[in-house]
């Protein structure tokens, strides 16, 4: 494994923000830290960071503890946002590059590259405080891991930045997992979650509800959601048995099964085993099954 959280407690005098959290990440994947406002993600990665002491336990980068690190194997995009104002956008990437070790000559053709996949090159030379607020973001972002850094940890990238350059991200994030980077990000946006991460940790007041792949939870709860199309109403399908929960949606029902074994049944009911427009079973969404646990009463 490459980064190591062993039974770690942090506590602010007698609040315990972060609570015996234990989980591991392997070299080269992307992780996702998600839990609601105030569940110790920012914590936690400050503490990664040796930002700040643990009170308990402690964390290894390839065995060894964070304390003894050199930091420059790391990337951090924190979640208050801000770069220097009156710096231009290039001079600033220079100026994030260089503090970490890399010369400017190593550093151009990256800068080029990022300025252009995030679509800031007209922007280049203008100072940061006359872009608007995705685009700051957006350079903070590239500050963050223009130092080839083998582990990246991003505080909420997703917020705040427009559809399009959502995808520009995510596609990002994949292209330095490809070139081996090791990824931890938190965010509110499941979506974002489910189509990047292999594995995850889901926080609820500073403990850890679930640490383990993403498909792996999923089909701890199996497919359970059933899309359906139908002319049957809503309480003939809310009667059935096997199902728990009937969602009516644009163009049909979601129906949420005790167990998947019930589809067939149901399947047979709605149309005589017959062909059906839509009748699609599947896992719940990242976002659901969230839902969920956090609404779970902590051990
Ligand atoms: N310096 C501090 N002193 C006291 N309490 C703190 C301190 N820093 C954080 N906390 C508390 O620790 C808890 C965890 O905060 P943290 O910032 O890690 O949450 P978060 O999961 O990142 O939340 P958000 O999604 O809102 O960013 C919160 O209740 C917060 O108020």
């Amino acid at each position: 494994m490459t980064l190591a959280i062993k039974q770690v407690t942090k506590k602010y005098k007698d609040f315990v923000a972060v609570n015996a959290l234990d989980f591991t990440i392997e070299q080269g994947e992307i992780f996702g830290l998600i839990g609601q406002n105030g569940a110790g993600k920012t914590t936690t990665f400050r503490m990664i960071l040796n930002l700040q002491e643990t009170t308990e336990g402690e964390i290894l980068w390839k065995g060894k503890s964070v304390h003894k690190l050199d930091r420059d194997f790391l990337g951090y995009l924190p979640e208050e946002r801000g770069i220097f104002p009156q710096m231009k956008v290039e001079e600033q990437l220079y100026f994030f590059g260089t503090l970490r070790g890399k010369s400017k000559k190593e550093l151009k053709p990256d800068i080029d590259y990022w300025l252009e996949r995030f679509e800031l090159v007209e922007k280049r030379n203008d100072k940061a405080e006359t872009l608007s607020k995705g685009n700051q973001q957006k350079v903070q972002l590239i500050a963050s891991f223009i130092h080839k850094p083998e582990f990246l940890i991003l505080d909420e990238p997703f917020s705040g930045l427009d559809p399009v350059n959502r995808q520009h991200l995510m596609d990002s994030i994949i292209y330095l997992k490809k070139q081996g980077t090791t990824i931890l990000f938190s965010s509110h946006q499941m979506d974002n979650v489910e189509e990047l991460c292999d594995h995850l940790c889901i926080l609820k007041r500073g403990v850890s509800l679930y640490a383990g792949g993403l498909q792996q939870l999923k089909e701890v709860y199996g497919k359970i959601k059933l899309s359906i199309r139908t002319d049957k109403t809503f309480d003939e399908l809310a009667n059935l048995t096997g199902v728990n929960r009937v969602q009516k949606t644009k163009d049909g029902f979601t129906l949420f099964l005790e167990d998947e074994s019930y589809s067939e049944e149901i399947f047979h009911y709605l149309n005589g085993g017959k062909y059906m427009e839509k009748f699609s079973l599947d896992y719940l969404s990242l976002d659901e099954i969230f839902k969920l646990k956090v609404g779970e009463p902590v051990e």
